[in-house]
């Protein structure tokens, strides 16, 4: 009985989706040129009252800001926000974090006001990742002018995908299957010396989104970020994207191609900060009713070239 119940609280499987990242850069401008003038974010604004720190805020949908780029002295990852449906759903999840023996701390009004959410709770993850968890994402009703057209996927498949660097995947797999509730998504096995032992990326859902989390093993500690994943609603859209990429200089990491799991074309550019930008189209939706994981041979069914990708900041 009381396995029962402990089995209850440490897994709350109430994450529904990848709400908002934050990440800091010692380059704005930089930022500022990729996010509005080559992958075509629309411009949000700053929080009501204002905010003196100069952020740029991100907007693909009617949410304040998806995507919040703070500038510091190192470029990163500061963030990593997941969302909750309520109130309730929050304090399921603060009670089972806290049950893992992880600490956490509620964000304070201030916070949460220059957030844009109605609540939320803050913890690090076992790869050194600082999570949010949140509820009552604010809206911004005005219209989402994305300065190139494109219209972003979102809704109820959240933001997109974050992949992390993990030194012990065996922590990160329980921490998040076992108390945050993820689903496995299945894995891919990259081609490593023998003696390294089977090194798989992992890939885990939380929606109808193949995968909003992928961990991929690492020899460094976190917080890190490999990269993160946004999708809009047409070829055309990433196709021109990359375009202007390439027409701008901007390194590209990957080529475009088509992954074989979730089906998504896309391709990777490197952001200020030493990790990249997945932009994508077409990923596929899973019914968890039929789902089971499976374990993917290659990473894509063509192009994916990432022969030209200077090294990732975060494992070198
Ligand atoms: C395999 C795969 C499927 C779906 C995705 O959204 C996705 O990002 C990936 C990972 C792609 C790619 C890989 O497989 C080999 C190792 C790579 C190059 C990295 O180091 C980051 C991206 C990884
Ligand atoms: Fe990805």
């Amino acid at each position: 009985m009381a396995d029962v119940k402990k089995a209850g609280a440490t897994n709350p499987r109430e994450i529904r989706a990848l709400g908002y990242i934050e990440v800091q850069t010692n380059d704005m401008e930089r930022w500022r040129k990729l996010a509005f003038g080559v992958l075509g974010f629309a411009e949000g604004a700053p929080p009501a009252g204002g905010d003196d720190t100069g952020a740029l805020y991100l907007r693909m949908d009617e949410r304040a800001a998806r995507i919040i780029v703070t500038p510091g002295e190192v470029d990163g990852v500061t963030v990593v926000g997941w969302e909750v449906r309520d109130q309730e759903a929050l304090d399921r999840v603060r009670a089972a974090v806290a049950a893992a023996g992880v600490e956490v701390r509620d964000l304070t009004l201030a916070e949460a006001d220059a957030r844009r959410v109605e609540a939320a709770i803050a913890f690090t993850d076992p790869a050194g990742t600082r999570l949010e968890v949140f509820h009552g994402a604010l809206l911004d009703h005005s219209p989402v002018v994305t300065p190139f057209g494109a219209k972003f996927v979102t809704g109820a498949q959240g933001l997109g995908h974050v992949v992390i660097p993990v030194p012990d995947q065996g922590a990160a797999y329980d921490f998040y299957v076992k108390t945050l509730g993820f689903l496995s998504r299945g894995a891919f096995r990259m081609p490593a010396p023998p003696e390294y032992g089977p090194m798989r990326i992992r890939f885990f859902g939380v929606n109808q989104r193949h995968h909003s989390l992928a961990m991929m093993p690492s020899p460094k500690q976190g917080p890190g970020l490999i990269h993160v994943m946004v999708e809009v609603d047409t070829l055309d859209a990433v196709g021109q994207a990359q375009d202007r990429v390439v027409a701008e200089g901007i390194s590209l990491s990957s080529t475009i191609g088509r992954h074989t799991n979730d089906k998504m074309v896309s391709f990777y550019v490197r952001a200020p900060g030493g990790w990249d930008i997945e932009f994508g189209c077409e990923g596929m939706l899973v019914d968890e009713t039929y789902y089971t994981a499976e374990e993917i041979t290659a990473d894509s069914y063509w192009g994916h070239d990432w022969s030209g990708s200077e090294p990732l900041a975060v494992i070198s």
